[in-house]
């Protein structure tokens, strides 16, 4: 794994955006897997104002993203659709018929991960799977548990989960307690993952996700394993790797 420190979390998600931005540069039509949530919603502003300067084009680009809620559609504010759509695709060229999230909707959710798997794998899987990493050490939604998961499936949230994201929503109890998620066997997949942390919260998921035993119980320490795994975390969340003093 490639640690690249950064000073903050502006300078994180300039880094960020500077690989992902490489990617597209460096091949056109490439799939990106893309990732929700507070990180990486400065990477995305950073490669909107590339893109607004005639930086980037993303006319070829496909993308893939890793989860969602169970129950809320696409216009639901707090969905993942929606946050992709107004954090990135609203704002660049991307063809948005070529931009794919779990459908939260799905009644035959079992058939709708099987096809969500089918299709990622049809793309060639990502060619750069851009990750978050949960307080926990989850990975897209993949909780800790006693065993890697495979392709997309339902997810039960964990009580911590549910606490981190309820900042998002208007009270906690209206944050869903299910959620689609790609598997880590999928993510796995990827021809290069990246990894943006920040703050002091993700600190102990960082250590153990890059030092740790490689175990469920923290679902990124898989990376681990992967040949092309770049992280990209500010100070406070390296701040458990004494390591790498
Ligand atoms: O970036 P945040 O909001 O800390 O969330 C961490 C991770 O948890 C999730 O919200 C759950 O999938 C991811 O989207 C994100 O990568």
């Amino acid at each position: 794994m490639t640690i690249v420190r950064a000073h903050d979390y502006n300078d994180m998600s300039r880094k960020v955006a500077n690989i992902i931005s490489a990617q597209i540069i460096l091949k056109p039509n490439c799939v990106l897997g893309l990732a929700t949530g507070s990180t990486p919603i400065g990477a995305y502003q950073q490669l909107v104002e590339w893109y607004k300067k005639g930086d980037l084009d993303f006319s070829q680009v496909s993308s893939y993203n890793l989860d969602e809620y169970r129950g809320l559609a696409g216009d639901h504010p707090q969905s993942y659709r929606y946050f992709m759509d107004t954090n990135l695709f609203d704002h660049v060229n991307i063809d948005k018929s070529k931009t794919f999230v779990p459908d939260g909707m799905a009644e035959d959710y079992e058939a709708a991960c099987a096809a969500y798997d089918a299709a990622v794998a049809a793309a060639g899987y990502p060619d750069l799977q851009l990750l978050g990493i949960g307080n926990n050490g989850h990975i897209g939604f993949n909780e800790p548990d006693d065993h890697f998961s495979r392709g997309t499936h339902l997810v039960d949230l964990t009580e911590s989960t549910i606490e981190a994201n309820s900042r998002l929503f208007d009270s906690i109890d209206e944050v869903p307690r299910q959620a689609f998620s790609m598997g880590v066997q999928t993510i796995m997949n990827a021809k290069m993952i990246l990894v943006a942390a920040n703050g002091e919260k993700k600190a102990q998921a960082v250590h153990d996700m890059c030092f740790g035993p490689i175990t469920p119980s923290c679902p990124a320490s898989i990376l681990q394993l992967h040949t092309n795994t770049v992280l990209v975390a500010d100070e406070e969340a390296l701040s458990k790797c004494g390591e790498l003093a």
